[in-house]
Order: C-alpha cells, then structure tokens, then sequence
C-alpha cells in the first residue's frame, strides 16, 4: 500500500480567488527520497503543509480532493493524529527550535513529553535521534548555540523522534552555507534507511539529483510532471518552468550526450563514463 495517496487535491487560501494547488494526484511508496520542485510560488510550501494537516487544520479556505497519509485522511483525521504520521520540518530551525528548553537533549525530550509518552520510551527515543542525526556531540549545548547546520538537525531530531512514518521537509538547507546543507542531506539520507519517507522541497538541484528516488515538479499550483530526477532533469521545457538543471545535465545537454535511455546524465560520473565510452580523455 501507498504510504502517501493524493487524489485531485485542489485548494485555496482564505480571502484569494487563485488556487494554490490545483488538482494534484500523486503516491508514494515507503521509504521512497521525493524531491518537490518549481518555481517560488508554484506551490511547494503549500503542498508541504497539506500533507501534514496544517491544510486545511490551521490554513483554512477551500478545499477538494483528498490527502490520505499511512492510510488516514487528512482533512477529516485530528490534527494530531496527522502530525503523528507526517511531521514538517520548516525552512528555518529558528521556526521550530522551541525556545524552552536549554539543551539538545531537553528540546528533543519536548514533542515527546508532549505525547504523553513514558520515560524509558522518551529516553530511549532521544538516544536513538542523537545518533540518527548524527548530533550526540552537542547533546548538553544550547540549541540556539549551534551552527545552522546542527540546529537545522536538532530541529529534526525533534520530528524524528516523534517516530513519523513520513518527514516532510520545506527548503530544510536554504538557510544553511555549504556545509551544513551537507551535513543535513548526509542525515536525511540515512534516516530513509530506517524505512522513513522522505518528502523534500528544495532548490539545491544537484542535491535533488543524487538523493531523491523520483521528483514532483510544480508550476502554477498544478504537478507538472513526477519521474526520475534524470527524465525530469532532460526535459526540454524545464527553462519556461523556472528550473535550472545541475551543472552536469546542463553540460551533457549542451554536449548532446544522452543515455541509452534517451535521458541526460544528472551525476558528474554518469557524464564521465559516456565521455570515457567515446575515448575523451578526462581526470
Ligand atoms: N498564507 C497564505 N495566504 C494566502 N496565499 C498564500 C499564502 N501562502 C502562500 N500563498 C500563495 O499560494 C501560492 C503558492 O505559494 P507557496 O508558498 O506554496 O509556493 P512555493 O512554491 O513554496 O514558493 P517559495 O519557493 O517561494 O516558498 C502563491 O501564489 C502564494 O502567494
């Protein structure tokens, strides 16, 4: 069974005339890496928020379709229950980080203690997340003490432990340098091996390029077209969608070297074998 099944999903915000989703059908099987893409305003963020309740629980206005996530509908499943099942992660850790608790590991112990759960089960869930995220080091640090990178996965770490079957994550490294991007989809990347499903909005294309199973492209509120990210990648619209490919795609485009399969190579050793197939030398 699908672990995410949108059909038609159509919805508009409160006091606007345009929908900002507009018929959206899509699954997703467990423990799949979906990237989402487009332009800003194509809908990414909204998309996001519907798959974890906040539409239409907390952004009300108009709603169609449906949304159902590990086999609960959204719209008419509590708020919580939803959450349960789909946490969000927002752009910025400063949004999330709840400001209360003075350590890594009190901020974790938060959305725990706030389901109720029992002690050893919260300890042994916070362990657990330390490692997944690779932050057991910070552990006794302020979160608000942190590189943006760490904060963005003590931020994580919060809806992880919260044992989701599905992390939503909106633009999770557009506020992070070089670095911390990295540091955040090494952890994102690990945690689909636990059989987590990843939904990610995102700009950085080469990232989406080597982590993501398939691809959602939105533009205009509608899904574009969702496939691997080299079908997606090879696409000669992509420009009038407001996409740039990674620098690889771009290059083998420009060199018409294609797959077997038609399709444009999206990783830098994709490129060099079919260069190397032709006898170009290179590095
Ligand atoms: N709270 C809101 N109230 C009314 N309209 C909104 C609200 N949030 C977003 N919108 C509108 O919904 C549409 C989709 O916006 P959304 O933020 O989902 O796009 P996006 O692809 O995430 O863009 P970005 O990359 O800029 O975050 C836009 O037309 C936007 O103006």
């Amino acid at each position: 069974m699908s672990v995410i099944e949108v059909k038609d999903l159509k919805y508009r915000y409160p006091d606007t005339t345009k929908l900002a989703l507009d018929g959206i059908s899509f699954s997703v099987e467990e423990g799949e890496f979906i990237g989402l893409i487009g332009r800003n305003t194509a809908g990414k963020s909204t998309l996001c928020y519907a798959l974890s309740g906040l539409v239409p629980h907390f952004f009300k206005g108009a709603y169609g379709g449906s949304v159902m996530i590990a086999g609960l509908d959204v719209r008419t499943t509590d708020v919580s229950e939803v959450t349960a099942a789909a946490g969000l992660v927002f752009e910025n850790p400063f949004s999330q980080i709840t400001g209360s608790r003075f350590t890594v590991y009190e901020e974790i112990a938060f959305g725990l203690e706030n389901m109720g759960l029992p002690r050893d089960e919260i300890i042994k869930r916070i362990e657990e997340s330390l490692d997944l995220l690779d932050i057991r080091k910070v552990k006794d640090k302020n979160p608000f003490d942190l590189s943006g990178g760490q904060m963005q996965r003590v931020a994580i770490a919060g809806v992880v432990a919260m044992k989701p079957k599905v992390l939503i994550l909106d633009e999770p490294t557009s506020q992070l340098d070089p670095q911390g991007s990295d540091e955040v989809f090494k952890v994102v990347e690990n945690l689909t091996k636990e059989g987590i499903t990843i939904i990610m909005a995102e700009q950085k294309m080469e990232k989406i390029a080597q982590y993501a199973d398939r691809v959602l492209l939105l533009d205009d509120a509608k899904l574009i077209a969702y496939d691997t990210p080299e079908a997606i990648f090879s696409r000669e619209d992509l420009a009038s969608l407001g996409v740039q490919p990674p620098a690889v795609t771009a290059i083998a485009r420009h060199l018409n070297k294609r797959k077997a399969n038609g399709h444009y190579p999206v990783e830098l050793d994709e490129l060099k074998g079919l260069l190397a197939e032709e006898g170009v030398p290179h590095e």
